[in-house]
């Protein structure tokens, strides 16, 4: 059997684990990763704290440990809040913090009973979990996948679940257990959960800034830096992917490629970062006139492509056509600060329809093709091969 001192060694070993992984995410700069790694420092001292309990005076052993373990706590919840860019209630978590040290003295100097502080802890790291788990659970709209989070505010629900048990049974035993370094069967299950509350918790923390740094790598990868659009290299990767799907399915597809018309004039007359303007508004406006399952894509400068999945030709020139029109009636509604006048914009589009043995290669080809032909008779207008 192990002893109540292995386990609170073996917890306090982890925390500096965990507190040591935690230091080399510090560097992405994701916010939550400070208090997370505090509240691991923390979690380390008192756990010491509560394994050299009996060499320790009582004071240090109840108080000063019970209220380091409760910052710790704090802390970790303080990280999600951060983590989710949600309201941090600092002196709340403070002054809860301090009623429950303060309780902790009331159950140990005015009425000495083991069972009404665990009751004490209980309801504070209960209500720490609750916090966690609600600050997860509200935050879906920024979750990227659901393993990491369904992971850490489970495992918030199961450590109160945890508490509440442990302080039924605690106080339905009164008398029989006297302290949290007796090695009764009970003690040793609750101890041996709780010493690990800290390290699953970050565990589960270390996996959501993992999912976050995924999803900025995928997005840097994938999308335009300017524009937010699809990136040349996702275009392509995705293209490949839809290629396949229309040939299997014997549907059509078509391509648009548009070109902001004598945008270097643009440049020129208004300066690069108007120019730069230009081309957020110019995606802005194309991404309401396309349907959620077509792909727009920056593919050069200022030219871009639009991948329409089952599409006719028919319907690929209406949405052509409504994507010049939405760019015409962009004129001057660029707004800059500090410039009088504001930039007019049109765009020339070339279309081609996926054809049996064309390659994407190819489709662009023609699509460009296409394009140059808008161009030669007099630009602001759609062309199709
Ligand atoms: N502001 C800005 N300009 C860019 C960017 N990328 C390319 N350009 C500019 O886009 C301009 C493209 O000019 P051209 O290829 O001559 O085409 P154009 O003036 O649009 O003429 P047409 O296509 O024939 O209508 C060049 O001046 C590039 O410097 C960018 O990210 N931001």
């Amino acid at each position: 059997m192990p002893s109540t001192f292995n386990i609170l060694i073996i917890g306090a070993l982890f925390c500096v684990v965990m507190l040591l992984v935690l230091i080399s995410l510090l560097r992405s700069g994701t916010p939550g990763i400070r208090e997370w790694a505090v509240a691991n420092g923390l979690g380390f001292v008192a756990l010491l704290l509560y394994a050299f309990g009996k060499e320790l005076s009582a004071p240090v052993a109840y108080e000063v440990a019970n209220g380091i373990y409760a910052a710790a706590s704090a802390a970790i919840l303080a990280g999600f809040r951060r983590f989710f860019s949600r309201k941090l209630h600092m002196r709340i978590l403070a002054a809860a913090v301090v009623a429950m040290v303060a309780a902790i003295a009331v159950f140990h100097y005015l009425i000495d009973s083991f069972a009404l502080r665990t009751v004490s802890v209980a309801l504070f790291q209960g209500a720490i979990c609750l916090g966690i788990g609600m600050t997860i659970m509200r935050s879906r709209q920024a979750w990227r996948s659901r393993y990491p989070y369904f992971f850490t505010a489970g495992m918030a629900g199961l450590i109160m679940a945890g508490h509440a048990m442990r302080a039924i049974l605690y106080l339905s035993r009164q008398g029989e257990l006297t302290s949290l370094l007796q090695p009764s069967p009970w003690n040793l299950f609750f101890l041996s959960a709780g010493t690990f509350v800290l390290p699953v918790l970050t565990i589960g923390a270390v996996m959501m800034v993992h999912d976050t740094m995924l999803a900025k790598a995928e997005h840097a990868a994938n999308r335009d830096f300017l524009t937010g659009a699809w990136s040349r290299r996702a275009l392509f990767e995705l293209a490949e992917r839809e290629l396949s799907l229309t040939r299997r399915t014997s549907r059509s597809m078509a391509l648009l490629l548009l070109d902001i018309d004598n945008f270097k004039a643009i440049n020129d007359t208004w300066g690069h970062a108007t120019g730069d303007q230009v081309l957020i508004d110019a995606v802005l406006r194309a991404e309401t006139a396309i349907r959620g399952v077509d792909y727009f894509s920056r593919v050069g400068g200022e030219e871009f492509a639009v991948l329409l999945p089952e599409t006719s030709r028919s319907a690929a020139v209406m949405v052509a056509e409504r994507i010049r029109i939405t760019m015409e009636g962009s004129a001057h509604a660029i707004h800059i600060e500090g410039q009088p006048e504001t930039p007019a914009y049109t765009v020339s589009i070339g279309l081609a329809m996926l054809r049996d043995t064309d390659s994407f290669q190819e489709l662009m080809r023609r699509a460009d093709a296409a394009l140059y032909a808008a161009k030669a008779s007099g630009r602001n207008r759609v062309a199709c091969d």
